[in-house]
């Protein structure tokens, strides 16, 4: 089925997963809203997607998910939330809201980096959630719609890389599953899955040699080995599964280079 007409917000969007995952949307249809911290790369990719796509279809805001309360310089000492003010923008300027992927992550587990690691994962990805809900529901004015929350195969099984990055991931799968038990969501026409990928070729894989990104790199190494690394457009097919079977609600989808996609069971 084509996504033509509908509307999506993707965060992370400036690269890698990111950025296949708008790509793909927009080759089905839709018009995205890139929403990025790195505000060079999130100008340079809507410059591509611009020229590949056309003007009228896409946009980007610059906007750090796990710093929604900004002070505002222009209205006086005043809190402002951006990342709603960046959700509502959207929606206004493209139409529309429909589908929202909740992707910006990062790894990170020392003394001064576990924090942010948590910020971004677990704090970023619920207040998209909650604000893609507000915008899309139904009963408040909205059309339904589909949030997918991108997790990692490291929020299912035990990551001794990782334990910090593996318990936001573990942290997003149960908030996404217990919101898809709630029947007030389907009500209001609203479907939540979560993406669980392995390991796929982007810039924070190539950072994992950084011991402040993770434990024991060599672990990493051989489970890379023998689980591989997909393309950003391998994984990019399977996020478009979950935003286009409207059966889907309440899935996790995993994926890996060598043992391709499998829904996850409780
Ligand atoms: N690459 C991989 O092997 C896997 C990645 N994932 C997850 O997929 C998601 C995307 O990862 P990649 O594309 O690999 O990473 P990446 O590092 O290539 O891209 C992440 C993008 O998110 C943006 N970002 C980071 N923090 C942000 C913030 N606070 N606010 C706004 N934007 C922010 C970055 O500027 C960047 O453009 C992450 O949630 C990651 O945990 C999950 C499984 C496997
Ligand atoms: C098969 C797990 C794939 C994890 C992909 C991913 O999200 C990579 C992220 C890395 C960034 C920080 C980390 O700690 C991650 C490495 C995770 C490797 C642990 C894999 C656990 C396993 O499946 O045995």
């Amino acid at each position: 089925m084509s996504s033509t007409g509908k509307v999506a917000i993707v965060t992370g969007a400036a690269q890698g997963l990111g950025k296949a995952f708008c790509d793909i949307l927009l080759k089905n249809g839709a018009k995205v809203g890139l929403v990025d911290f790195n505000s060079e790369l999130g100008q340079k990719t809507l410059a591509e997607f611009e020229q590949k796509y056309g003007q009228n279809r896409v946009m980007f805001v610059k906007c750090d998910v796990s710093n929604s309360k900004q002070l505002s310089a222009y209205k006086g000492i005043q809190c402002i939330d951006l990342y709603k003010q960046t959700f509502e923008a959207i929606k206004h300027k493209l139409g529309g809201l429909d589908i929202v992927i909740n992707n910006a992550g990062v790894g990170g587990e020392m003394e001064d980096t576990w924090e942010r690691t948590v910020d971004i994962n677990v704090k970023g990805t619920i207040k998209g959630t909650m604000l893609g809900m507000e915008l899309m529901r139904k009963d408040k004015g909205g059309n339904g719609g589909v949030i997918v929350n991108v997790a990692s195969m490291a929020g299912i099984n035990p990551n001794p890389c990782g334990p910090v990055y593996a318990a936001t991931k573990s942290a997003i799968i149960m908030y996404s599953q217990s919101w898809s038990k709630n029947p007030e969501l389907a009500q209001n026409g609203v479907r939540i899955n979560v993406l669980a990928p392995a390991f796929a070729d982007t810039a924070l894989v190539k950072a994992m040699g950084d011991t402040n990104t993770m434990h024991a790199p060599a672990i990493a190494r051989v489970i890379m080995q023998r689980v591989g690394i997909m393309t950003p457009e391998t994984v990019a097919e399977a996020l478009y599964e979950l935003v286009d079977d409207q059966n889907k609600t309440g899935a996790i989808l995993k994926i890996a280079q060598t043992t391709g996609k499998e829904y996850h069971t409780y």
